[in-house]
């Protein structure tokens, strides 16, 4: 536990000074190849956990601190250990002497060994009524957000903001979307009960697994039988409405989720986009595990002058980046890292690429366009102001659907995502 609660530390010390938690836990399981897998696992959930419950965890830490404590390292030691305590069933004498002698012997901090003894002692004696008193005293500790990003909800969300909220604190679920050129979901049910993973059917071809588990337990998995994508995310491939022969851009295309799962519906020529080069390379991976052929370009969708050909394409998947607020308990560093600034300037670049990506669509063509946010500015509020901006565009009902644009809130089967189809006149 010692490694694994040290790396975590330092994991979440890089991310309150800004940095992303995925890259910082790969730079760190690739420093630290000595690791086991439990410590892995270790590592990851201690990571994830402490920042998942990061806005109780600093008013806890606050109210045992009699003066604001300056050392950043030491900070975040204190915020995985008192994490540990109040959220895990570790055994709380290890997880004290563990920070104690990682105060010590690795960060080299012998002044700080009392302090952290003390804090974590105090903590034990009082759990239920500093846990009790954390969640009294302000909403950032009580709903683990930021308050501007609980203010937004409340505000866009008067009945379900409370929920949503909830629910950006649970762990995620697993979903799985069977290849259906391979097979479907009720056989591929059965294949996992004959390896002990228990899941139900979701629409068309999906599967909610009762229990995460790694890709490696899946059957077929290498082989394309079956891929790792949330429930919300794979209502995108048939909202497109995409047939046999058709000339599609799946334009901000990794790590190609979406784009396989285009190819899994039908025989498209498909040009799968990214700015990110590394990222396009995930799709090509994902496209040669499935079996599946598209053009990968590294371009900007915002300039389509530098990679299009001018061929204007029937159907157009616009994946946009954005704030991720409807996948926030996948990324809980996410809330943290945001600034409510970030929405209004993911709002003109979703806009940008709107408009550009507008001009390479082929009269008659549809574009769908979605984002994993739950935030107005970025979804209902964008599309209306394409609409103004665009005379040449409808908005379409969504195929299959009731609604004619769909904000899907994050719940116990799936992530938070918005979806809208536009038609061009
Ligand atoms: C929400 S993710 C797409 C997820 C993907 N559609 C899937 O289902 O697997 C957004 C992607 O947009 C890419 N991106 C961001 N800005 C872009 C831009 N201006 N042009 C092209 N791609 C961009 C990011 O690199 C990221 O891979």
């Amino acid at each position: 536990m010692l490694d694994a609660q040290r790396l975590a530390a330092l994991a979440v010390a890089q991310v309150l000074a800004g940095r992303n938690l995925n890259q910082v836990l790969q730079k760190e399981l690739a420093r630290h190849p000595q690791l086991t897998p439990q410590q892995r696992a270790m590592l990851q959930d201690l990571s994830y956990g402490t920042l998942r419950h990061y806005g109780t965890l600093q008013a806890v830490l606050g109210a045992l601190l009699q003066k604001p404590l300056q050392d950043e390292s030491i900070r975040a030691l204190l915020l995985v250990a008192l994490y540990q305590l109040a959220y895990t069933h570790t055994q709380s004498h290890a997880v004290v002497d563990h920070a104690v002698r990682v105060t010590v012997q690795a960060l080299r901090k012998t002044s700080a060994k009392g302090l952290v003894n003390a804090i974590l002692r105090n903590f034990l004696r009082r759990r239920e009524a500093l846990l009790a008193d954390a969640a009294a005293a302000g909403e950032e500790a009580r709903h683990g957000h930021p308050q501007w990003w609980i203010d937004k909800l409340r505000s866009q969300y008067p009945q379900q903001w409370e929920e949503i909220l909830a629910c950006g604190n649970q762990h995620p679920p697993m979903a799985l979307r069977v290849n259906r050129r391979l097979g479907n979901a009720q056989a591929y049910l059965d294949q996992l009960s004959q390896v002990g993973i228990v899941g139900r059917a979701l629409a068309q071809s999906g599967i909610l697994l009762e229990q995460p588990v790694a890709v490696d337990r899946l059957p077929g998995f290498s082989a394309g039988q079956v891929s790792v994508q949330d429930g919300g995310a794979q209502l995108a491939a048939s909202l497109l409405d995409v047939a046999d022969g058709m000339r599609v851009l799946d334009a901000c295309s990794a790590p190609g989720g979406k784009t396989a799962h285009l190819l899994e519906l039908a025989d498209l020529d498909l040009t799968a986009l990214d700015h990110d080069s590394k990222r396009l390379q995930k799709v090509e991976q994902n496209l040669r595990r499935l079996g599946f052929k598209a053009e990968c370009l590294v371009g900007d969708a915002a300039e389509p002058q530098k990679w299009w050909n001018g061929k204007p394409f029937q159907r157009i998947l616009a994946d946009v980046p954005c704030s991720a607020s409807g996948v926030v308990r996948r990324h809980p560093d996410i809330k943290w890292l945001r600034r409510e600034s970030d929405i209004a300037q993911f709002a003109a670049q979703q806009a940008a690429i709107l408009d550009a990506l507008w001009r390479c669509l082929e009269q008659g063509g549809k574009l769908l366009y979605v984002t994993c946010s739950v935030f107005a500015e970025e979804n209902s509020r964008q599309v209306a102001a394409f609409l103004q901006r665009h005379g040449d565009a409808e908005l379409l009902p969504l195929p299959g659907r009731a609604e004619q644009d769909l904000q899907l809130l994050p719940d116990q089967e799936h992530d938070g995502f918005y979806y809208a189809l536009l038609a061009k006149l």
